[in-house]
């Protein structure tokens, strides 16, 4: 199979519903995806470059690598088609890598970067053509906890193993089913996993199965030497959630490690709040898969909801800001909120109660605007990991990186070449 260029792959957010922090310990969870994406362009200039070039701009970087500095690591080919990755990240490429990523100081530039070599040393064959350019563009916003690390990661692992021939083009078009189960989907949820832990350290693996595979799912790690459990909930009942995103910056990887040290000073006490944590998204699965959610369901799901918050408190992973959602849903009598994600700051979602009056909505978005929030309504379920070729659309031709770094707005970038408005795009 030959790669034509320009390509562009897709992978959505997520919102976890239940069980943030808690699914690190290998507790159960319950996330669906967002239709919010990220948007990964691949180019090749027609030069004989031997540069492999990254345009991030949305965490405002740009850089690039001599293609013969790159410590190629891709595991010789088997007779199994699909190579997945060792379960934990290989250190003698960390050790590689190194003098490849020193000059960078950000953090956030240094993790979008070395997720990007390792995964694309650890795919892409020696051979693969100098001048490439790898353009990243999210409607998500970045490091508020709706998963923009996973969708990037399952970007970049689905292009390289497109890349390196480990898997075939996607198959199926857009309406034909919502969560994909296929040998090259499941390939890219392992190896985009390595990605979260360049980026987070140690990540449950429940935002790269959401973005990957699409739709709603259940989600319990078991711990290095079993494999995760993910259910596919394929009948999420309608559920009226706010997602409200305070803007506040943080990173998932810091708050993780404040949790885990939480966890090693108090062993006890914090074994608890998790047990806690885990029979909340048993129960909230179990009111979850009925198809309509009667009042007292309704009522009950939102009592898990704040349960789920105050015990995320206890951990230490809330924000004033966070807080100040809470209050004012609170005070009008809006429904529950819980920060979603791995807090600290970021996004916050409010199950709304049914029958609120429009004018206390309003007054609400008025008072979360001054606070300048911004709060959107949330559209659970979409699909998982995508492709769109030169072959399946005409809209790719004129598509350049300068094009798709000038998108404007979230609205442009979905409405120029977006799943929610291009239905040239195939799923895996
Ligand atoms: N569109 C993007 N472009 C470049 N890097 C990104 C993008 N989206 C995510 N990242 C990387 O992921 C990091 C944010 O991940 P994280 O802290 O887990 O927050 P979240 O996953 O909740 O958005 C960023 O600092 C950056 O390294
Ligand atoms: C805190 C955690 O449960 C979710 C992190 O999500 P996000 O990166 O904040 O979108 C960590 C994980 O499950 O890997
Ligand atoms: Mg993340």
């Amino acid at each position: 199979m030959t790669v034509q260029f320009p390509f562009v792959t897709s992978a959505p957010g997520k919102v976890i519903i239940f069980g943030e922090h808690s699914a690190v310990y290998n507790r159960p969870a319950i996330a669906a995806a967002l239709s919010l994406r990220t948007y990964l362009l691949v180019s090749k200039d027609e030069t004989e470059s031997d540069y492999i070039c990254l345009e991030f701009p949305d965490i405002d970087f740009h850089c690039h690598w001599k293609k013969s500095d790159l410590p190629f690591h891709m595991a010789p080919k088997s007779d199994t088609p699909h190579v997945l990755p060792p379960k934990n990240l290989d250190p003698e490429l960390i050790s590689d890598l190194g003098p490849l990523l020193s000059a960078i100081d950000s953090p956030l530039h240094y993790g979008a970067a070395y997720a990007f070599l390792y995964l694309f040393v650890s795919l892409c064959p020696r051979s693969t053509p100098g001048g490439l350019t790898f353009t990243m563009r999210s409607t998500l916003p970045i490091g508020a906890g709706l998963g923009s690390s996973a969708s990037m990661s399952v970007c970049l692992a689905s292009a390289f193993g497109y890349i390196g021939g480990h898997i075939k083009e996607a198959t199926f078009y857009r309406d034909s089913k919502i969560t994909n189960d296929s040998d090259e989907c499941n390939f890219i949820d392992k190896w985009s996993f390595m990605g979260e832990k360049c980026i987070h350290g140690n990540p449950s693996g429940i935002d790269n199965a959401v973005a990957s595979h699409g739709g709603a799912v259940m989600f319990q790690r078991r711990g290095n030497s079993l494999p995760s459990v993910r259910t596919a909930m394929r009948n999420l009942p309608p559920m009226n959630l706010l997602l409200t995103n305070t803007k506040t910056p943080r990173r998932t990887a810091t708050l993780v490690a404040n949790v885990s040290k939480l966890v090693a000073d108090y062993p006890k006490s914090t074994a608890h709040i998790l047990d806690a944590m885990e029979d909340i998204a048993r129960e909230a699965y179990n009111l979850m898969l009925r198809p309509f959610l009667n009042a007292n369901g309704k009522d009950e799901l939102l009592k898990l909801i704040r349960i789920n918050h105050g015990l995320l408190v206890s951990l230490g992973v809330s924000h004033p800001n966070l807080e100040r959602i809470k209050l004012n849903c609170d005070e009008l009598h809006v429904g529950e909120t819980k920060l979603t994600g791995a807090g600290g700051g970021g996004c916050a979602i409010t199950l709304l109660r049914d029958g609120i009056k429009p004018e206390v909505l309003t007054e609400l978005e008025n008072r979360l605007e001054k606070l300048g929030f911004e709060s959107f309504k949330a559209t659970l379920g979409g699909k998982g990991v995508g492709l769109l070729t030169t072959n399946d659309s005409a809209l790719l031709k004129n598509m350049t990186v300068k094009n798709f770094i000038n998108f404007k707005s979230r609205d442009n970038i979905e409405e120029s070449i977006g799943c929610t408005y291009v239905g040239d795009w195939r799923y895996w």
